[in-house]
């Protein structure tokens, strides 16, 4: 499995919307997204002015505070708190932070960190979380455009980008950690779309269809990619969500800055009519709102979620 490269910005200026170009990388999008459920990024754009450096840093600054400082981040939405958890001989530590676009999750979190609230934190998480959730965007216009759908249909992937949930990962090699050392953390995305960056401290793997773990080797300026559970049922299973892990080994601590693109709760998701049919594609998936699907992952932590909850 060779990892798809897309560069959405060449020559300092964005692939035009609906030109040629556009529509002929519409398509191996989409096609990337069938076979692998991934690809790279290349954005040189959101990485203007050291954008994404600054971002690291003030992770590092972030992860370095006391682990009492931090548990304090403690909040009642699955999977937003501050955690801790060990798998593969990797010490894993994570803060989620809730609609950082539309909610005051990122001010709340640097208020309860820093006595100052630390104003330098907060617009660079937010502007990079902006960035990335302007470029989720674009990509999911592509799908569209990728299978020739209708134009309504932008409405389904606008609405499928609601809400930007943001997850601060960090990760470093815990050899003595013999306990978790044949747990994996391999899962799929549940929401819509997930766009990660990281430090140059690599340890992503994707799982093939042909079932191997594949090493994702993201390069200097580029973001990976990673179809969800939500957006695979939207188009009626075509699109692969691919599950994937972080293995640790080196002696670098391993940041990782993600945007998890999501629908609302109460959003009804629905394959389009366009994307079924009798012979090669029968309706996979029936109509579900996202917010029960998530409440039935959250209970079940059934790895298979999507297809037992609305599967077909
Ligand atoms: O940090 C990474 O590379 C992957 C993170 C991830 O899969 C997640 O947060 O869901
Ligand atoms: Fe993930």
């Amino acid at each position: 499995m060779m990892i798809s490269c897309f560069d959405f910005w060449k020559g300092g200026k964005t692939v035009e919307e609906g030109s040629e170009e556009w529509k002929e990388m519409s398509k191996k999008v989409r096609e990337a997204c069938e076979s692998d459920g991934c690809f790279l990024l290349r954005c040189d754009e959101i990485n203007s002015k050291g954008a994404r450096e600054e971002v690291f840093k003030n992770m590092e600054e972030l992860f370095h505070l006391p682990q009492q400082t931090k548990q304090q981040h403690i909040v009642s939405k699955p999977f937003s708190s501050f955690n801790v958890h060990k798998f593969m001989h990797t010490h894993y530590e994570c803060f989620g932070l809730d609609d950082v676009l539309l909610s005051t999750s990122v001010d709340t979190l640097a208020n309860l960190m820093w006595p100052q609230g630390n104003p330098h934190f907060r617009e660079t998480l937010k502007g990079m979380s902006l960035k990335m959730s302007e470029v989720s965007l674009v990509i999911l216009k592509m799908i569209v455009e990728g299978y020739g759908l209708s134009q309504h249909h932008i409405s389904d992937v606008e609405n499928m980008k609601s809400c930007s949930h943001v997850r601060l990962n960090m990760y470093n090699t815990d050899k003595n950690n013999t306990a978790y050392k044949d747990k994996s953390n391999g899962h799929t995305d549940k929401n819509t779309l997930t766009i990660l960056c990281e430090n140059e401290v690599q340890g992503l793997q994707v799982l093939s269809k042909t079932g191997t773990w594949v090493d994702i080797v993201i390069p200097e300026n580029c973001f990976v990619v990673i179809v969800g559970d939500a957006l695979k049922a939207w188009s009626n299973g075509r699109l692969h969500a691919a599950t994937h892990r972080v293995i640790m080994s080196g002696e670098k601590e391993r940041y990782t800055f993600g945007v998890f693109v999501a629908p609302k709760e109460e959003m009804k998701i629905e394959v389009p009519g366009e994307l079924v049919d009798d012979k090669i594609h029968p309706l996979r998936y029936r109509p579900f709102n996202y917010g029960e699907f998530f409440s039935h992952f959250v209970s079940t932590h059934n790895h298979n979620a999507i297809d037992v909850f609305a599967g077909l």
